[in-house]
């Protein structure tokens, strides 16, 4: 990797005398790992993986035991990460069924303590700002276990669908917003618990793993992203209730983008940074790069040539209670649902379990139900989902979707179907399945992990594995 001039000049004047250290990391092959989803080497729930646990419909609530074929590809643990594991160079986990099942996420391994800083807990509202492709959104969305909201938005059109495809995918329930930050505060106000900025920056952290990176920066970026940056966070700010935190990301290196944004926030924004653990192999952010402001030595970072990642900055900031800002806890609120939908039969026939509130009485929008987020939507904000795609209406029935086979527990559906994992290749690649039990939509599984609907009928299942989604070459 040859990184441009001025970034070396530059950091050979922030590093000192690490720079060698730092200069030959950058001529080390990129560290891949995956994030556990859906799975666990030690899940807390044993028993019979196809059976229903408890009464969530959720696939969130419920850990399932990894496939052998996923366990033996895990290496160590990512020490900062629930669930993180690095991988080989070569690891075929991209290429497995259990990819497109959504059993883990590949992520680079300091991107994963992003949302360990932001710590989410079950039943909060926590907004992923920033969020495609959705490496970030799904680790919020597992702390979360099927509780509170998840919320994401990103703003790039095509970038927006990756992400509702991740979610789709991992099996997770959430508000999908395309908007701009700036709309975004003025229409939803400070209502989330935590909202995390995973801010677009000049990207240095990905020089070793993305050559397109390397092209792509050049010497204005820095303060260029650092301007958007300061934009995004002034409006993220009002989104996060009084009390409520925000984490700060980047995965670049120069301070313009790291410790001088958060001096920023805290001389021109009611907040106070928060401390950090002090994972393995990180350091502390370093006031005298910015104002010299000691909170900074809250923040975090990871250097390629100091910890076992590609590199990231990450600060954890506390919005504090002010008197100006007490009123505005009265924005949040169930909110009562309008237009309600009754499906109730339709249910009956599609799940043995009970159904929630927020499924029962969906969102429609044309043909499309969703399930229905914790609060209202205002009118006029660009939404992709409101929530998890249930159903769509065709002239003489309705027809389950895709998203919500995924986000399924084992056990909710009423008729479901065992599939080894050579059928389940045979399945994603889009072919129908010889089987000859009751009528009717079957949820696909292999193990109680999720593949997608088939309809069965005079000994066949038929296949409703989404077109654009069908993989011929996968792993079974
Ligand atoms: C670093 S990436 C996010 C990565 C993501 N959090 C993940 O872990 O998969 C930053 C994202 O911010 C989006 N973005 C760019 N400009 C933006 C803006 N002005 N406001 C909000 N988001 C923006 C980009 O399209 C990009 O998807």
């Amino acid at each position: 990797m040859k990184a441009p001039r001025a970034f070396s000049d530059w950091m050979l004047r922030w590093l000192g005398s690490e720079w060698d250290e730092f200069a030959s990391a950058l001529e080390q092959p990129p560290l891949r790992a995956v994030r556990l989803h859906r799975v666990s080497v030690q899940p807390a729930r044993h028993g019979d993986p196809a059976a229903a646990d408890g009464d969530s419909p959720l696939a969130a609530a419920v850990t399932l035991p990894v496939p052998e074929a996923v366990r033996r590809e895990l290496g160590d643990p990512v020490p900062w990460a629930d669930g993180g594991y690095y991988i080989a160079p070569d690891s075929p986990l991209g290429r497995l069924i259990y990819h497109d099942m959504g059993l883990y996420y590949l992520q680079e391994p300091s991107a994963m303590a992003v949302v360990a800083a932001l710590a989410p807990q079950p039943g909060e509202w926590v907004l992923d700002l920033c969020a495609a492709p959705g490496g970030k959104t799904t680790a919020i969305g597992r702390a979360l276990a099927g509780s509170g909201w998840l919320a994401a938005n990103e703003i790039h059109p095509g970038r927006v669908e990756i992400l509702a495809q991740n979610l789709e995918r991992t099996g997770l329930e959430a508000t999908i917003f395309q908007e701009t930050p700036e709309r975004l505060a003025d229409a939803l106000g400070p209502c989330f618990d935590a909202v995390l900025v995973d801010a677009p920056c000049s990207g240095e952290g990905m020089f070793r793993k993305d050559p397109a990176a390397v092209a792509e920066w050049s010497p204005d970026a820095p303060a260029r992203c650092a301007d958007r940056q300061r934009e995004i966070l002034g409006h993220a700010l009002r989104l996060v209730r009084p009390g409520g935190r925000l984490v700060y990301s980047t995965c670049t290196f120069n301070p313009v983008e790291n410790e001088q944004v958060v001096a920023w926030a805290l001389r021109h924004h009611p907040v106070e940074v928060m401390p950090l653990p002090e994972w393995p192999g990180w350091t502390t952010g370093q006031p005298d790069w910015a104002d010299g402001d000691p909170r900074l030595l809250h923040t975090r970072r990871l250097w390629p040539h100091r910890g076992l990642g590609e590199g990231h900055f990450v600060a954890a900031l506390q919005v504090l209670d002010t008197p100006r800002d007490r009123n505005a806890r009265a924005v949040r609120g169930r909110g009562r649902p309008q237009n309600p939908v009754r499906l109730e039969s339709w249910w009956d026939d599609l799940l043995s379990v009970p159904v929630p509130e927020s499924w029962r009485r969906p969102l429609w929008r044309g043909d499309f139900a969703y399930t229905r987020p914790p609060r209202p939507l205002p009118d006029g904000l660009r939404v992709l989902r409101p929530g998890v795609p249930i159903t769509r209406r065709l002239r003489d029935r309705m027809e389950p979707l895709h998203a919500l086979a995924m986000a399924l527990a084992p056990g909710a559906a009423r008729r479901s179907l065992a599939l080894d994992e050579a059928e389940a290749a045979r399945y994603l690649a889009g072919e129908a399945l010889a089987d000859s039990g009751e009528k009717g939509w079957v949820w696909l599984h292999v193990d109680g992990l999720p593949l997608g609907w088939g309809k069965r009928a005079a000994g066949r299942v038929n296949n409703l594995y989404p077109k654009g989604l069908r993989r011929p070459g996968v792993i079974g």
